[in-house]
């Protein structure tokens, strides 16, 4: 589990800990770890460090002591490290004497050494930055990327908010980021994400003094394997669960068909489909169990899938609300999300524990849901989650590049998942994903867990079904079983 906690957190881990050790300890172990970073790239770009041309860019506070004390490293390896001072006035002391004392030396023109660089090194604000870059470091930051250099950021790209992943007017947008003692919460959620490039996380000693609970998690392979339902001689499909799915109409039928599309690859043992769509159903998927009437009346399922493709007439309207009145866990995607009524939502986990609800919005039905622009749950996706799920008392999958599933239970991290493709933002995948989760609910999964687990799975599918072009969302479909193989394998 890759793990990211709030400045707050590494703030007061880095007071206990520096506590211990003897002054300046800290600032060398991250200097050390990132110097070692750079040394790795400048190797693989070009063979070696010595004669590398390597550029600082120095803010006010101790990132750009970070970047003064790992230039003066690659520095003592022969690399030619010139610092850019954007502060001139309040640069890190000890840092800046370092740089010069290993033979590097302070820039008279930024923009001429940025031009020649093979590495910039982006230590104007850390941990510390508030509100985007200020205009004086505008320039420079655009000029660092337009060269051929790979920008390195300093544990985090400057101008990005650390806890959120929000980015307030310019940041800069590096290749790399080698961030300290643990993950920020703006490296792994967008539209932070984007600006980090790859990222490395340094040791320096942070981890018994961290919070047990992060702000923010983010599955991997091996977390999903240990999540993933495994049948066992017992089972039959009765056992292994049934989810019932109720999608499409006449005007979106392929809805219904994508969502069973995902569901029959969810681990569940039945797929029970319930809707005007049956006929495209069985013609795709003949071992679909179907009932054209209302939901409750169509058997047990031990999950719900509502919403994708449903449209709003009354017969959808009803399901909708058919649907919230049982016990079983239920996801409401979609035309659902419009469509249901709050006060029953909210009454669902006081009716019966296993009531559990998980909605899929995507930015714009999240927004409507929170009576709030688009843009702003774009720019806010980690507050408009965690605002989602306190408002209506459910577990939320929010769809994105990095989409996030937050429990209503804010004491709970919320999880971030790191398999998306931008190759997912294409018609359907949203119904392939509300099945899949449907069905991992439907197995027993409880709801954050369903949620982050099928995010996970649709990512990969959609990755390895692209391999760097187009997928279709049946085409994610249809790879979920290698996904699934790649996870355990
Ligand atoms: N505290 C520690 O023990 C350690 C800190 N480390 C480094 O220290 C960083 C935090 O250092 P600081 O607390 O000094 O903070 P930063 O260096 O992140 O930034 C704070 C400084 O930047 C200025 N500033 C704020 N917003 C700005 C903006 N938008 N544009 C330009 N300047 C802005 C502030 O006035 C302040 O002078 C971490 O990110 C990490 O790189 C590491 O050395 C590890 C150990
Ligand atoms: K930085």
């Amino acid at each position: 589990m890759r793990t990211a906690h709030s400045v707050a957190a590494v703030r007061n881990a880095e007071r206990e800990l520096m506590d211990r050790l003897p002054e300046g300890a800290l600032m060398q172990r991250a200097a050390a770890g990132l110097a070692a970073a750079c040394a790795g790239l400048l190797r693989e770009a070009r063979g070696r460090v010595y004669g590398a041309r390597v550029v600082l860019l120095v803010g006010s506070g101790d990132n750009g002591g970070d970047a003064l004390y790992a230039g003066a490293r690659l520095a003592r390896r022969g690399a030619g490290v010139c610092a850019v001072l954007l502060v001139p006035g309040r640069t890190h002391q000890g840092g800046l004497g370092a740089l010069l004392g290993a033979g590097g030396r302070v820039a008279d023109d930024p923009f001429d050494v940025l031009a020649a660089a093979d590495l910039v090194l982006d230590g104007i604000t850390g941990i510390g930055g508030r509100g985007g870059l200020r205009p004086d470091a505008v320039p420079v930051a655009r000029a660092a990327r337009s060269g051929s250099a790979m920008v390195v950021a300093v544990d985090l790209p400057s101008g990005v908010e650390a806890d959120s992943g929000e980015v307030a007017g310019e940041a800069v947008r590096a290749d790399a980021t080698v961030t300290f003692g643990t993950y920020k919460p703006g490296l792994l959620v967008d539209p932070a994400r984007e600006r980090a490039g790859a990222l490395r996380l340094v040791d320096i000693g942070l981890g018994p003094y961290l919070p047990s609970v992060p702000a923010l998690e983010a599955l991997q392979h091996a977390d999903v394997a240990r999540l993933l339902p495994v049948p066992t001689g017992e089972s039959d499909k009765y056992r292994r669960g049934v989810v019932g799915v109720v999608a499409g109409s006449a005007r979106y039928p392929g809805a219904a068909v994508l969502a069973v599309a995902g569901a029959l690859r969810g681990g569940a043992g039945a797929v029970r489909y319930v809707g005007p769509g049956v006929e495209a159903v069985l013609a795709r998927f003949p071992e679909t169990l179907v009932h054209e009437g209302s939901p409750s009346a169509a058997g047990r399922v031990q999950s719900w899938v509502v919403g994708p493709g449903l449209g709003d007439g009354s017969w959808a309207t009803a399901a909708v609300a058919d649907v919230l009145a049982s016990d079983v866990p239920v996801l409401v995607d979609a035309d659902g999300l419009r469509l249901l009524d709050v006060e029953t939502l909210r009454g669902r986990s006081a009716r019966a524990a296993t009531a559990t609800t998980l909605l899929t919005p995507h930015a714009g039905e999240a927004a409507a849901l929170l009576g709030i622009p688009r843009e702003d749950v774009e720019a806010g996706r980690l507050d408009a989650v965690r605002e989602l799920a306190a408002r209506y008392g459910a577990t939320v999958l929010l769809k994105g590049s990095t989409t996030l599933v937050a429990d209503p239970d804010a004491g709970v991290p919320v999880r971030v998942n790191p398999t998306g493709t931008p190759w997912l933002a294409t018609a359907g995948s949203g119904d392939v994903l509300s099945g899949l989760a449907g069905s991992l609910l439907a197995t027993g999964l409880p709801p954050r867990d369903a949620g982050s687990v099928a995010a996970y799975l649709h990512g990969l599918a959609a990755r390895l079904a692209a391999r760097g072009a187009p997928v279709a969302a049946d085409d994610v479909a249809a790879w979920l079983p290698e996904a699934w193989r790649n996870v355990v394998g």
